[in-house]
């Protein structure tokens, strides 16, 4: 049976709403056996040092109110989550404990540890008693029976046993993060993020298989992603690298996670209980995992030149200050970089050996493989210069460069930096759905087209998809010679499959091509995007899709950053998307798109003049790669209101397919059935044809195939189907296989701009979706 333990910050837990989204996660992805470690909720343990302060200043009036206010706060989280006895039952608890806080604060009794504790043991409670409501069988554990130190060092082999005993394979463990014990029983705390040490020590004594830390981001990203849009996260990151950045202050994991982890085989992953369907980042050991590049930001540090340290001192300073502390040698010289609010407390444990030679800085430091140091590091020392940020103190280590200055790093610097330096030399997987024939041309014309590309990227075509089968390579595909690799590797696959192969790919970034022309291959771009993957479509379905999931898809696109494009599902390799986006970017307003948007229908009409079938054509054209896999979908007119659709939508309207009105260029009765059945009944296709020509011809016109997307005030228009125009006209005498479109809009009114050229076949096909992966490209870069 596998065993896993789930650590849950404050932020996860941080209202009644919260805790039930954790208690989701819990019934979704827990069995007995497993362990749950909490952090205090929301900003509990703040709130708790300040009574403590408080407390230590003797300001009585001051405890009363801080014990109000949790008081207040912890109640309404009980009495939104549990009802009757059970809400009760830890209402009287926390009154209770309250009592004591309160009465040991007057008798200047009061533990800071004991009273920092209360916070995870609120949590605790009430996340088991509000699992057992759901049906859980959860018990809930004070850490203090379960970890014990002396002097400061962990009691292993006591601490194994408690834990082994404790954690049972028939309930779901509820433990409190932060707290330990003394060997006198005395309440220790484990230091700010102790919780994710907690997690990741009971793991190593319960000889777990996978530790989660929960948190409030979506995994280990190469910056801050709330101060930077663009920081990648990362889907693995060696546990040297996120040891380094925790000690240079990143956020995310504390340099003491780690080390319980050290020696064992115990998977860490880090991932977000905001998004717990989000694809995590997994934390493993060194060799497992290329070295990445991040920017950290430092603020408000001192910077002390320590004398003769001893082995093992800087740990005992951490545990001191209860935070970690990054230090480095220059020379014969070692030096310290402290938060300033402990600084005073490290040069007085240090005892006349400590001299602070920089106080209150800020600064970054770039994390890299080690032979990319050197040069980023010189690139961080121009960029900081020019932008006028004085630099008091650098390093540079085999791993990492650290900038320390005057002035705060802010979001706006963090980015300039970020983008400068840590988006180059990145890696891009391609996965490519769908051989048939657009997407063989498009793998045909990747090997050389890569080659161009990978000058400011690095691109590997990880994966190539047909229906039923699959050839996937993470460390890339041999384009020349992918179809013998195909005959000889290519597995079946179900979507589990494609997914977990998706998943442990150690990319920055990733991108799904969709060339198949498959409504249930489109149904999984959510589960791409939840993978982290960039979408490029030429399969219209997605685009089309009812609105509310088109709506959810693309804000869970942007949610992560993350990009769609889809240009050649209308009009092929013309730029008809850009020029939309481009013209409304600019600031026009467009009130009208009209004209010819299929290359089939296109191809046919300007093609008729009797002297072979209608059908003979259709044949024709599918044999030229113009139709759709069943050409039914082009002659019903489908085709087409699918492409007026995506126009649609890109204008900001909010309309779903049968919002588009539409007129078929077959006969009703050739819709059903199948393929072969329609080729039985061609001749119905004929007369069908054949009678429209007659009554376009009775009219001095001409059949053709057209669309209109056209808003004026409040009416909004929009239809494909059979026109008879004028035999002179632009539409009239479109190249066999053209699409026209015209658009109107406020700055061209009365002369439209004209977009017109092939609108379907295989290679422009190809050669538009190389271009939205150029585009894509160069908004990675
Ligand atoms: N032809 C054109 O000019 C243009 C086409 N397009 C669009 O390009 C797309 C491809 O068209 P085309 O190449 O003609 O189509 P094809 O039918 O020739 O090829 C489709 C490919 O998709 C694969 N496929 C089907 N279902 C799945 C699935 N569920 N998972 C993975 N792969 C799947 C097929 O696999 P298998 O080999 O096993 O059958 C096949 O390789 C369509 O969406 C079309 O609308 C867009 C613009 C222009
Ligand atoms: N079948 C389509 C292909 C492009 O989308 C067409 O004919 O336009």
């Amino acid at each position: 049976m596998t065993k896993a333990v789930h650590k849950f910050g404050g932020s996860s837990l941080s209202s009644a709403s919260r805790y039930q989204a954790v208690a989701n996660i819990i019934l979704s992805q827990c069995s007995a056996g497993d362990s749950i470690v909490v952090s205090a909720a929301g900003k509990t343990t703040n709130t708790l040092v300040k009574l403590w302060q408080s407390h230590v200043q003797g300001d009585a009036q001051a405890v009363n109110d801080i014990v109000l206010q949790l008081q207040a706060q912890q109640s309404q989280l009980i009495s939104e989550l549990l009802q009757g006895e059970a809400a009760r039952e830890l209402l009287a608890t926390l009154d209770d404990e309250l009592r004591t806080v309160t009465s040991a604060s007057q008798q200047a009794q009061l533990h800071e540890a004991t009273l920092l504790a209360h916070g995870e043991v609120w949590s605790a409670r009430l996340l088991a008693a509000y699992l057992n409501t759901l049906g859980v069988q959860a018990r809930n554990w004070d850490a203090r029976t379960l970890f014990t130190l002396h002097q400061g060092q962990l009691l292993e082999q006591k601490n194994q046993q408690a834990c082994l005993s404790a954690i049972d394979g028939e309930h779901i463990h509820v433990v409190t993060g932060f707290i330990a014990a003394d060997s006198e029983g005395q309440t220790v705390t484990l230091g700010r993020n102790g919780s994710d040490y907690s997690a990741t020590l009971l793991a190593s004594y319960i000889r777990a298989d996978a530790v989660s830390i929960w948190t409030d981001t979506q995994g280990v990203f190469s910056t801050d992603p709330r101060k930077v849009a663009s920081a990648i996260k990362y889907p693995k990151v060696c546990r040297g690298q996120a040891n380094l950045l925790a000690r240079l202050g990143n956020p995310v994991l504390h340099a003491k996670t780690l080390s319980p982890l050290k020696n064992t085989a115990i998977k860490l992953v880090v991932r977000s209980s905001y998004d717990p369907e989000a694809s995590p980042t997994e934390v493993v050991k060194e060799g497992y995992s290329k070295a990445k590049r991040f920017i950290t930001t430092l603020e408000n540090c001192d910077l002390v030149r320590v004398e003769q340290l001893q082995a093992g001192e800087v740990r005992e300073l951490s545990q001191l200050i209860q935070h970690s502390i990054h230090h480095f040698s220059q020379g014969a010289e070692v030096f310290l970089l402290v938060p300033a609010a402990f600084t005073h407390q490290v040069v007085h444990q240090l005892q006349g050996r400590a001299n602070l030679v920089g106080s209150n800085l800020n600064g970054c430091a770039v994390v890299a493989p080690s032979n990319e140091v050197t040069s980023l590091y010189q690139q961080a020392r121009q960029l900081l210069e020019t932008q006028e940020v004085v630099v008091r103190a650098s390093h540079i280590a085999q791993e990492y460069a650290l900038f320390l200055t005057d002035q705060l790093i802010d979001a706006d610097l963090l980015a300039v930096l970020h983008d400068r330096l840590i988006t180059k030399g990145q890696e891009l997987a391609v996965i490519i759905a769908g051989l048939g024939n657009v997407g063989e041309v498009f793998v045909a014309q990747c090997q050389e087209q890569i080659a161009h590309l990978q000058q400011s990227f690095d691109i590997k075509v990880v994966g190539l998809l047909r229906s039923n089968q699959m050839l996937f390579a993470a460390s890339g595909i041999t384009l020349s010679n992918w179809q013998s690799q195909w005959q000889n590797e290519a597995v079946s696959y179900t979507k589990a499959d494609l997914l977990a192969r998706i998943g442990e790919l150690d990319y920055e970034h990733k991108v799904v091509i969709d060339i198949t022309a498959s409504e249930s291959f489109s149904q999984l771009y959510p589960d791409f995007v939840s993978a982290d993957c960039h979408l490029i479509s030429a399969n219209k379905y997605a685009g089309t899709a009812p609105n509310d999931w088109y709506q959810q898809l693309r804000s869970k696109l942007q949610e992560r950053n993350l990009y769609w494009r889809y240009n050649t599902s209308v009009g092929a390799g013309l730029p008809i998307n850009f020029a939309l986006a481009d013209l409304q970017n600019s600031g026009d307003k467009i009130v009208e798109v009209e004209g010819v948007f299929s290359g089939t229908l296109s191809w046919l009409c300007s093609r008729y003049d009797g002297s072979e079938t209608f059908s003979e054509l259709v044949l024709q054209a599918q044999q030229l790669g113009y139709t759709e896999p069943d050409p039914r979908e082009d002659l019903s007119g489908r085709d087409m209101q699918r492409k007026l659709l995506i126009l649609a939508r890109d204008l900001g309207l909010t309309l779903d397919l049968d919002d588009i009105e539409l007129s078929p260029l077959m006969p009703d009765s050739l819709a059903a059935g199948s393929w072969q059945d329609f080729l039985a009944n061609r001749t119905e296709l004929d007369t069908f044809y054949t009678a429209q020509v007659a009554a376009a011809a009775a009219q001095g016109k001409v059949v053709r195939y057209t669309g209109i997307l056209q808003q004026s005030g409040a009416t909004l228009t929009a239809k494909v189907g059979i026109a008879f125009v004028e035999p002179g006209s632009a539409l009239a005498n479109l190249t066999p296989g053209d699409n026209i479109f015209v658009i109107r809009s406020q700055w061209y009114q009365n002369n439209p701009l004209v977009i017109q050229g092939p609108g379907a076949g295989k290679e422009v096909t190809a050669a538009g979706i190389h271009s939205d992966l150029y585009w894509l490209i160069q908004q990675l870069k």
